[in-house]
């Protein structure tokens, strides 16, 4: 694809080992594999008898896809969303995922060979972590008929809403997949669960950095490395290959809460209000409830009362605990016996830690934030969008950014912002184009809805011009612009 004047953008290497590989699966087994990042000559470190094949290490036919998996007999499914029996999915680079069956499955496993694969086996379905998962999701059923009941028996003006669930845990426990399995098996059983994720950096339905939430109302995206929850899921000018979702979001601009707690405090009270707000007017996100997606927590003092916070602002009678009895435990003491909003009490599950849950590692991570960026502006292997690039005058752009020396504090809320000098410091940084008036007071900007991002791909001090990408056309000048410490430009989308 080539922008004008932006260049290309690398197209892939051919010259990849491939083979196609049949995986039996038993029921409660998982087929867990990683796309690798780079293309080039891979080999497998699978250990699991039935993938062993010598031929794969040996044939170097020429290949450009990611890995493809296809499900040829039985039912299996991506974190709660299932495969089409027979339709080939396409796993990007970086994909880090696994395939699931409760009943049994064969798998084509075909395309790039993946960077590692392997296959869990149970002996037993209760060995496997997900059945705690599954049975969750069936207590979370059991509300939902309740809340329907509640709702069409009438009577109270204000019943409260199906479920609200708090998924929390320290880093790298599997949150995010529980939350996602969750979120896909509700759907699939007819709901409409809201979803929100409270981790800046995972950036649900939208770029790292920002926080958000939203209807899942239809099937998730199997093919996308975020299992649904990647930027792809959001409207674009390209078609999608399911139906996007819209979220809210906001943009916290920062890696880590503890980076500036009042403003993260600020953000997850203005999502919390809007998911209330929807479980209330929207009868079929009610009955469902909602599903809370939590930044990497311990015991601390500043980390219980983070996800004490997000508790009450969501209004959770569901926490869960994933693979950390000490947190289990400190929340279960710092919340003692308050009730919820509807004055409900709150229930605390633990649930085990699965073995396929792989750390996120710097290079990882680093890896998916740029491609996300990347994905944002020009889509995916699907889908290709085409970004607008217009030149700017540095007086016809309203770039705001959080003074160097201001840190908010609980006392006086979240600090604003100020104009941002434009230079040459700005270039490949993405801006958030607020939904505010460049008018507006600094902390109404701040705390604004996102619309979209752009990125910034040179600044010409001398002419005093600003070459900015965008992934629609229209004048930039009437939104006010955030730039904000994080994610940092790794990546110059010049190519
Ligand atoms: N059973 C599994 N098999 C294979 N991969 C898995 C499994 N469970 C989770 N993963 C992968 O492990 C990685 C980390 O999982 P996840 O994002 O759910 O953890 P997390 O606790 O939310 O992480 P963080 O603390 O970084 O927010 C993801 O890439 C996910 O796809």
């Amino acid at each position: 694809m080539s922008i004008p004047g932006l260049g290309q953008i690398a197209p892939p290497q051919p010259t990849t080992a491939s083979a196609t590989r049949t995986i039996t699966l038993r029921p409660f087994w998982e087929y867990r594999f990683e796309v690798s990042r780079r293309s080039g000559p891979t080999t497998s470190s699978a250990t699991a008898s039935s993938l062993a094949n010598p031929a794969a290490s040996t044939s170097a036919a020429a290949s450009t896809n990611a890995t493809t998996i296809r499900l040829t007999t039985g039912k299996a499914e991506r974190d709660g969303t299932e495969l089409a029996l027979n339709h080939t999915y396409a796993f990007p680079r970086g994909t880090r995922a696994r395939i699931l069956t409760y009943t049994g499955a064969t798998l084509e496993v075909a395309g790039e060979l993946p960077a590692s694969e392997r296959v869990a086996e149970y002996a037993r379905p209760e060995d496997s972590p997900e059945v705690q998962v599954l049975n969750l999701h069936f207590a979370l059923q059991e509300q939902r008929k309740k809340a329907r009941e509640r709702r069409s028996a009438g009577g109270r003006p204000d019943p409260p809403p199906g479920p609200r669930v708090l998924i929390c845990g320290g880093p790298d426990a599997g949150k995010t997949t529980v939350a996602r399995t969750l979120t896909g098996l509700a759907t699939r059983a007819g709901g409409q669960p809201l979803v929100a994720s409270l981790d800046p950096r995972d950036g649900m339905l939208a770029l790292p950095g920002t926080v958000g939430a939203a209807v899942f109302g239809t099937v998730m995206d199997v093919e996308d490395p975020a299992g649904g929850f990647g930027v792809r899921g959001t409207p674009s000018s390209g078609p999608s290959a399911v139906p996007v979702k819209l979220p809210n979001v906001y943009y916290f601009g920062r890696e880590r809460v503890e980076e500036d707690v009042p403003f993260w405090r600020t953000l997850a009270g203005r999502l919390g209000g809007v998911a209330r707000a929807k479980l209330a007017a929207d009868s079929a996100v009610g009955e469902t409830g909602l599903v809370v997606d939590t930044p990497p927590a311990s015991v601390a003092k500043g980390d219980v009362e983070m996800l004490r916070h997000a508790m009450t602002e969501f209004a959770a009678n569901i926490v869960v605990v994933v693979g950390s009895p000490d947190v289990h435990a400190a929340l279960q003491r710092a919340w003692g016996s308050n009730k919820t909003l509807y004055g409900e009490p709150v229930t605390f599950l633990h649930l085990d830690k699965s073995d396929g849950v792989v750390p996120r590692d710097y290079e990882f991570a680093k890896f998916t934030r740029e491609a996300a960026i990347k994905e944002y502006f020009f889509g995916d292997a699907k889908r290709t969008l085409s970004p607008f690039t217009q030149s700017v005058g540095f007086d016809d752009l309203a770039i705001f950014k959080t003074p160097d020396d201001a840190q908010g504090d609980y006392d006086n809320g979240p600090a604003g912002l100020e104009r941002a000098e434009i230079s040459a410091e700005m270039s490949h940084w993405t801006l958030a184009v607020m939904n505010a008036a460049v008018s507006d007071p600094p902390e109404t900007i701040r705390q604004a809805p996102v619309m979209g991002f752009v990125a910034v791909a040179d600044v010409d001090e001398d002419r005093r011009r600003l070459k900015v990408l965008s992934p629609v056309s229209g004048r930039l000048g009437n939104r006010p612009l955030v730039w904000a410490r994080w994610p940092e430009p790794y990546i110059n989308l010049l190519g």
